[in-house]
């Protein structure tokens, strides 16, 4: 089956501050775009590759280094961006794999996981189960529990099959915060495959320095 990949850089990363956005600036010598990227790039199985822009971003020299990839322009959300980037693919390949440019550190592990999941299942996404307590707070106080029992911290890639993923996108042009909530609202069963604490996503300040330690501490990265 022909494996492709979107990985959306679209946004504008407004929570975690600095003069551009956190998937532009300086990370490990690179961008986190440029990491999530190579993950897919130089994965063997995988390709097409597309890449999905802010249109201001479309005409820059953002990245010179990048890995040979196809450019899109995004939308206002999440789920346009992957739209766009879905749409560019229709009818060029079986299963695709849709991934933040804001987890530079996404592992062929995880990602080996999520492909292997496909094969048998119609959507799959990598996960992490939630170990600590969780509370409700009001006021600054603890105002009551919640259970963890079967609360997963949801990560990308998530993998589908195209044309059930762009079913969804088209039935469901409001969106949603992820892909997976997306497949479920047109039925689709969604597999969970391993996730990595490593796999964070760069949302607030401190998030770029801890992907930079996870980086440099990879053998050449
Ligand atoms: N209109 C958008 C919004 C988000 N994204 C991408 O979706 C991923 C996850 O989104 P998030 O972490 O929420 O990024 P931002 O929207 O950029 O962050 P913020 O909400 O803090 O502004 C990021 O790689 C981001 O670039 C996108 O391609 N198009
Ligand atoms: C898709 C996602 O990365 C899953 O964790 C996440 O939903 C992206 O955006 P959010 O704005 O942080 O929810």
């Amino acid at each position: 089956m022909k494996i492709s990949a979107v990985v959306v850089a679209a946004g504008r990363g407004l929570r975690a501050g600095g003069d551009q956005p956190k998937q532009w600036q300086p990370l490990a010598g690179r961008t986190s775009t440029f990491f999530a990227l190579r993950a897919f790039a130089r994965h063997p199985d995988i390709g097409p590759v597309v890449l999905v822009l802010h249109p201001d971003d479309l005409e820059a020299d953002l990245a010179p280094e990048m890995p040979a990839v196809e450019v899109v322009a995004g939308g206002a959300t999440r789920s346009a961006s992957v739209r766009a980037g879905l749409e560019a693919l229709e009818g060029r390949a079986d299963l695709v794999l849709i991934h933040d440019a804001a987890r530079p550190c996404v592992s062929r592990a995880v990602i080996d996981g999520v492909i292997a999941a496909l094969q048998s299942a119609p959507a799959a996404t990598p996960a992490l189960p939630v170990v600590d307590a969780l509370w409700r707070g009001e006021d600054g106080q603890v105002a009551g529990s919640v259970t963890r029992d079967g609360l997963y911290r949801a990560q990308t890639p998530q993998g589908f099959h195209l044309p059930d993923i762009l079913r969804a996108h088209r039935a469901h042009p409001e969106g949603a915060a992820d892909d997976v909530e997306l497949a479920r609202r047109v039925g689709l069963r969604v597999a969970i495959t391993p996730g990595s604490e490593d796999n964070l996503k760069i949302t607030l300040p401190d998030d770029l320095a801890r992907a930079d330690r996870i980086l440099r501490d990879r053998d050449g990265y």
